[in-house]
């Protein structure tokens, strides 16, 4: 049977961070626009229903638990906690449910019968296939098109792992019972944020690491600091780690029903069993090009099939874009929406904007937070700056002091030649907010004492950048 092929001035296939926000702009510029969406659920992309928003929930939970848990500690006497996992869950669900009914009100408005819900894929050079959620085939083509199907988790080939399974980053979060003893491979983001928050739910939490060093793209001190706090927390580590297999089977523990996974490990100077109730993969994403058909339209994608793109956000071929992860570039939802920005500025507002300028703030959600942005030490080092590094103990921040939350290292790197920050890396208490303002110090280019000398509101954890950029 042939299918009618519809006509669009653009065509937006993912609604991720960068294509849910897109549409409307390009609507309300006058664009006939559609915007294809695999599914409800998924209404708002991955941020709102399975990475930033319900991991951000579930961590205020473990918050709260570990704040109770040591609520002596500021007078005040109560039982301890127990974790009713399946009311964080609750919650959890519920924070979502309504993000994604706000974002479903405004993709309808904005799009109305333009918002499909269907799987798309090429079919020829502009022109994509919907495979409807009602069954039905659509054929869409247009003049401009929006790459923004986002990523997945990456699964990597150990033998075994396949086969008698694991948790992923969307699996763990509808857990109704807490693992007895869960296992984390990868000391990253993911696995880092949910070692802390199911440690503090109450699990035994071991991560398996493959180098030396859990979080290996930031400076050594940095990250060793916050392995010394989760471990201080009961998360145990093993570094320099590769599993070399893994099988599933009835534990053999008398007081534990159901199966355990047991992983064997190589450690440098011998292999190892590790025996724990839960395994969650947490070892980076991998794009979701697989299932787009791109060669029929020519789109390049690098040997991880990812979709490579200029400055401009340009990939290959003239008239296809590719926003947010699905590009290879940072994986934030910040950058996505920058991503926005860019084809916005570009495509509408006769600007010319590009990815090359642009900061890249992140923040890991441990406890302490630990906020990146800029050089590390060794990336100026690298990068030949003359450079003067400042150092600070979070406890030296009074209202770090006021509310028991001493731990931590804030670090800056100024250009000692221009005094302009290049980087800065804070372990401590607020740490994402309190990077912004170190940010847009660096955004106007002007020099670290702004930070030292700038009045700041006292007692706040802000305030602390006084004393950081004192130290220089
Ligand atoms: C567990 C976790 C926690 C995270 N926490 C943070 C955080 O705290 N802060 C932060 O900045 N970043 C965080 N991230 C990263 C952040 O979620 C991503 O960078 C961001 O969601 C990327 O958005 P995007 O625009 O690329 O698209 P995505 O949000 O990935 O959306 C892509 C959309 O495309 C749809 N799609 C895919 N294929 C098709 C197809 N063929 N047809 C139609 N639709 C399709 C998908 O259903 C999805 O809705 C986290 C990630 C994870 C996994
Ligand atoms: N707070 C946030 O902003 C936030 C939170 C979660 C995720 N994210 C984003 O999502 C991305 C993906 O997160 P992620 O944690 O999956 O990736 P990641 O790149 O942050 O960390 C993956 C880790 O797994 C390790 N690894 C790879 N293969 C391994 C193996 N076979 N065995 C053991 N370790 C292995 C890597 O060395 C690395 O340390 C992040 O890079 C980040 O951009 C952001």
């Amino acid at each position: 049977m042939s299918v009618n092929t519809e006509h669009y001035d653009d065509l937006i296939i993912g609604g991720g961070k960068a294509g849910k926000t897109l549409a409307p702009a390009l609507v309300a510029a006058g664009r006939k626009t559609a915007l294809v969406e695999r599914s409800l659920k998924m209404i708002g992309g991955g941020c709102i229903n399975i990475a930033c928003i319900p991991t951000k929930t579930m961590v205020a939970s473990a918050e709260v638990a570990h704040t109770v848990r040591h609520s002596a500690t500021y007078g005040v006497n109560t039982s301890a906690p127990t974790v009713d996992l399946a009311a964080v869950i609750q919650r959890k669900r519920s924070v979502v449910e309504s993000s994604r009914a706000i974002n479903l009100h405004s993709l309808e408005t904005a799009l109305g019968h333009d918002l499909i819900i269907g799987t798309a894929r090429f079919v020829a050079p502009k022109t994509i296939e919907v495979a409807t959620a009602e069954g039905s085939i659509r054929h869409l083509t247009a003049e401009r098109l929006f790459i923004n199907t986002g990523t997945r988790p990456l699964i990597p080939s150990i033998p075994g792992l396949k086969e008698f399974g694991f948790l992923t980053s969307e699996s763990i979060m509808e857990l109704e019972q807490l693992p007895e003893h869960l296992i984390v491979l990868g000391s990253g983001y993911i696995g880092l944020e949910f070692a802390q928050m199911f440690r503090r739910f109450g699990s035994r939490v071991t991560v398996i690491g493959q180098r030396g060093q859990i979080l290996s793209p930031q400076d050594p001190d940095i990250a060793l600091a916050a392995q010394t706090f989760l471990e201080r927390d009961g998360v145990e580590f093993l570094l320099n780690a590769k599993v070399l297999w893994v099988v599933r089977e009835a534990s053999p523990l008398e007081n534990r029903a159901g199966h355990d996974t047991i992983l064997q490990i190589q450690v440098p100077d011998r292999e190892i069993t590790l025996q724990g109730s839960h395994l969650l993969v947490a070892v980076g994403r991998a794009p979701t090009t697989d299932t787009l058909n791109l060669a029929v339209a020519s789109v390049a994608m690098n040997g991880s099939g990812f979709i490579p793109v200029n400055d401009r956000l340009e990939t290959n071929v003239p008239g296809i874009w590719a926003l947010g992860d699905i590009n290879g570039g940072p994986q934030y939802t910040h950058i996505a929406l920058d991503d926005y920005r860019i084809i916005k500025a570009n495509l509408l507002d006769g600007g010319n904007r590009s990815t090359s300028d642009r900061p890249i703030p992140s923040c890991l959600f441990i406890d302490p937070e630990l906020a990146h942005v800029g050089l590390t030490e060794a990336e100026a080092q690298q990068q030949g700056y003359d450079i003067r590094v400042a150092k600070l103990d979070a406890s030296a921040i009074p209202r770090a002091r006021t509310l028991g939350q001493t731990d931590g290292l804030l670090k800056a790197i100024v250009d000692a030649k221009t005094a302009r920050i290049l980087g800065c890396s804070l372990l401590c208490h607020a740490a994402g907010e309190m990077l912004s303002t170190v940010q847009m110090v660096m955004q106007a280019q002007l020099p670290y004492t702004v930070l030292r000398d700038g009045v700041l509101v006292h007692p706040t954890m802000t305030e602390g950048l006084n004393l950081l950029f004192s130290k220089l």
